[in-house]
Formats: C-alpha cells, sequence, structure tokens
C-alpha cells in the first residue's frame, strides 16, 4: 500500500460542512440507515462479523479541524458512489447537524447499550469527552456489495480496526489528512467556531497526538486546498478499489 504525501500549496478559503452539503451525501449506492437511532438498532441487531470477510475498505484519520468531513463533502460532490459510514456518537449535535446523516445522535445509556449487544465494529472515547462508533450492520451491507467505503474515525478507532482486519478478513487501507501547518489547523477549528474554548483546548491536545502518529497510516494528505484533498482522496480509493481515476 501507499506511502504518498501530497503537498499542494494554496490555500481555499474556509468551506464549513452545513446540514445541506452533508444531505448531498444520501447515499444510491447500497441501503443506508434512515430515520431516529431507534433505527441503528433495529439494523445492527443481528450483527455478524464473519459478513465483513473480503470486504475493503478506508479508514480516514486526522486531527481535529483539518478538514476531513469538508474534503468527504467535496468528494462525495463529485463521487455520490462513495459510502462515508455514519457513526454513532453521545455528543449534542452542532448547528446542522441531522441525526442519521452526521451522526446516530444518543444517549451515553442507550450507546452502551447498543456497545454491550456488540453491534459496533469499534467504539472509543474522543477528545475524553464522548463516545464514538462505528454500526457494524451498514457497514456489512455496503462492503458486501463493493461500495468504495469510508470509517471516518479517531487514532483509537483506527488502530483497533488495523488490529481486527487480519482476524475479521478485511482489507484496510488508512489515509492521514495532514494540515499544512499546526498553527493553520488552530485558525480552522477556532475559525469553525463549534466549541468552547475548553473544548478546541482538549481537541487541540488530542491533536498533537495523531499528528505525532502519521507515520502509521498508509498514506498521508496534506489537506491544503479543499477540491485538490478530494481528488487525492478518490485517487487513492480509485487505487484500492481498482476503479480507472
Ligand atoms: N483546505 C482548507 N482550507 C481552509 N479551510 C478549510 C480547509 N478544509 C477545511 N477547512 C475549514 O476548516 C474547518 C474545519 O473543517 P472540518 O469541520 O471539515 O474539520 P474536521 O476534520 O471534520 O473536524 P472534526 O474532526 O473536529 O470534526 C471548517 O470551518 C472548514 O470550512
Ligand atoms: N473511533 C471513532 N472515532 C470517530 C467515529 N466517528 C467519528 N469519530 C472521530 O471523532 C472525532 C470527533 O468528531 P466530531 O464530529 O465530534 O468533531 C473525529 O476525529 C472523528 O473522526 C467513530 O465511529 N469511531
Amino acid at each position: 500500500m501507499g506511502g504518498k504525501r501530497d503537498h499542494t500549496n494554496d490555500h481555499q478559503g474556509t468551506n464549513t460542512v452545513t446540514e445541506d452539503a452533508i444531505a448531498d451525501q444520501t447515499d444510491t449506492a447500497a441501503p443506508t440507515p434512515t430515520g431516529t437511532s431507534a433505527d441503528v438498532a433495529e439494523t445492527s441487531s443481528d450483527a455478524d462479523a464473519d459478513a465483513l470477510h473480503g470486504g475493503r475498505l478506508l479508514v480516514l484519520t486526522g486531527p481535529a479541524g483539518v478538514g476531513k468531513g469538508t474534503v468527504e463533502v467535496a468528494l462525495r460532490k463529485k463521487h455520490p458512489e462513495v459510502w462515508v459510514s455514519v457513526s454513532a456518537t453521545t455528543r449534542d449535535p452542532r448547528p446542522g447537524e441531522v441525526n442519521g446523516v452526521n451522526y446516530w445522535f444518543m444517549s451515553e445509556d442507550e450507546f452502551a447499550a447498543k456497545e454491550q449487544a456488540g453491534e459496533f465494529l469499534e467504539t472509543a472515547l474522543v477528545h475524553g469527552m464522548a463516545h464514538y462508533g462505528t454500526p457494524l450492520k451498514p457497514l456489512e451491507e455496503h462492503l458486501a456489495v463493493g461500495t468504495p467505503t469510508i470509517l471516518e474515525i479517531d487514532l483509537q478507532g483506527a488502530r483497533r480496526v488495523k488490529e481486527k482486519a487480519a482476524e475479521l478478513g478485511l482489507e484496510v487501507m488508512t489515509v492521514f489528512i495532514a494540515p499544512p501547518s499546526f498553527d493553520e489547523l488552530v485558525r480552522r477549528l477556532t475559525g469553525r467556531g463549534t466549541e468552547t474554548e475548553e473544548q478546541r483546548r482538549r481537541r487541540l491536545e488530542t491533536a498533537k497526538i495523531e499528528l505525532a502518529a502519521e507515520s502509521e497510516f498508509d498514506v498521508t494528505i496534506v489537506n491544503e486546498k479543499v477540491e485538490q484533498a478530494a481528488d487525492d482522496l478518490w485517487n487513492v480509493i480509485a487505487k484500492e478499489y481498482g476503479i480507472d481515476a
């Protein structure tokens, strides 16, 4: 697998991930859960890890505010056949975020019950603040039909998926999205304006740990310019899935 690190030089203007932009991600390639968080339970109750055998996916990781969500939206605009897994989370929705589109938002109790029931591929406590998890059932459904699939998860989740890949018979390509500089990362996170000062501080602490782990990933894409980063990501996907780019 890769090892490429892509650099571009000019910045793109800020580009907030809006509800409308994310709504564009409506899946066309395979079934996607919709509705309330209760639907996750319905679709995930028979989760069977064997169903992932032979599946192929991309794990996308990068520090808070680097632009992962923004790049995914740009990618999905050009390549709607790519599916980005919708995670469960116990954090509160940001303004404009929609349940079942951005995340499956749920209480800590609901999350713990699903975790206990084995409904997640992986889970993590992120930034020491909220739990996040990748629902298994929709992932199985997409991998079964060969949909190009992205899990946007944190470093702990990426490590967990890599550890489990062999046992599950999964082909996993890991991609790290890096900022052009730490200062620019701080600017983007601050500019997004969705966190309190304390939340931002915690995210930047996590960011330092994640940036130090970049070499664990198969490929690094530096997000200087959103469209270029989305094209770079598509090239990785196309290569991984044997698609003519
Ligand atoms: N290439 C870029 N140049 C300038 N601004 C960018 C670029 N990419 C993203 N941004 C801006 O940076 C901010 C953070 O982007 P985004 O929310 O996509 O980050 P993220 O990595 O998904 O963050 P988190 O992990 O905290 O959810 C947004 O305001 C977005 O518009
Ligand atoms: N381990 C997992 N990490 C996840 C999952 N879904 C999202 N994430 C990561 O959490 C942070 C914070 O996300 P935010 O939306 O609150 O800014 C970010 O790094 C995501 O990539 C998951 O299912 N598992």
